[in-house]
């Protein structure tokens, strides 16, 4: 049973009401594979999803882009895991490197709100992925294996998590990884899971892979055997946005 494509959209920390409307009209009228072949989930703000998820053709699902990492309570600010399955919102993007290094989230810190996450029954998309000066000095793979094993270490059961691979130095750049970049770091990523985990996980869990995925480059980059989809920032703003969902058919 092969592992079936997943492209997530995270929109960041951006929308006005207006362009929210544009962006759904764009998701609801494009011509996408079917969900057999693809599961598409787009992470508006907080304060967007319960609209976003309102108005989606219902192929599509959302994803909040964060979450607190225990029971909501006396947390300012925070969202609770509670709330989003309140909401019925099933996905969270967890361990994003912009709150990694804006916010100091730690591989460990995430691996507890990995945890919670699915305990509460939410779907989780991990986010590992090393900087450029970790990939100059060649500590590459040290690194994204660290951020999984705080996970690992953390959770018995994959079946509802999807793990995006995100290179921080081509977030946001333009400096696309190349499709065999790509690929090395799934690989080894997988085999880590195969050594780790269980054969099992290595080959059922997606991994996908984010930073300046575009129209123009998606189709090279899901051509690679690891390469189980994306999670696009800037272009999942645009039309082209669907031409990614459909670059595995
Ligand atoms: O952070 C990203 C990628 O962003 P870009 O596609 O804009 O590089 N996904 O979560």
């Amino acid at each position: 049973m092969g592992r079936k494509f997943f492209v997530g959209g995270n929109w960041k920390c951006n929308g006005t009401t207006d362009q929210v409307d544009k962006i759904v009209k764009i998701l609801n009228e494009g011509q996408i594979a079917s969900t057999d072949v693809v599961e598409v989930v787009v992470s508006p703000p907080y304060v967007f999803l319960p609209v976003v998820k309102s108005q989606l053709r219902p192929e599509i699902q959302v994803a909040a882009q964060n979450c607190w990492v225990k029971k909501g309570g006396a947390f300012t600010g925070e969202v609770s895991a509670e709330m989003l399955v309140n909401l019925s919102i099933p996905w969270v993007i967890l361990g994003h490197s912009e709150r990694r290094s804006l916010l100091g989230e730690s591989n460990e810190f995430v691996g507890d709100k990995v945890a919670y996450a699915l305990s509460q029954g939410l779907k989780v998309i991990a986010c590992v992925g090393e900087t450029l000066e970790q990939r100059e000095s060649g500590s590459t793979m040290d690194v994204v294996a660290a951020q999984t094993k705080a996970i690992s270490e953390r959770i018995k059961d994959w079946t509802n998590v999807v793990v995006a691979y995100e290179p921080v130095w081509a977030i946001g750049t333009g400096k696309v990884a190349t499709p065999d970049q790509a690929q090395e770091v799934h690989d080894g990523l997988r085999k880590w899971l195969a050594a780790n985990v269980s054969a099992e996980v290595a080959e059922s869990t997606r991994i996908i892979y984010g930073g300046s995925v575009t129209g123009a480059n998606c189709k090279e980059l899901a051509a690679k055997p690891d390469v189980d989809g994306f999670l696009v920032g800037g272009a999942s703003l645009k039309p082209e946005f669907i031409d990614i969902i459909n670059s595995a058919t």
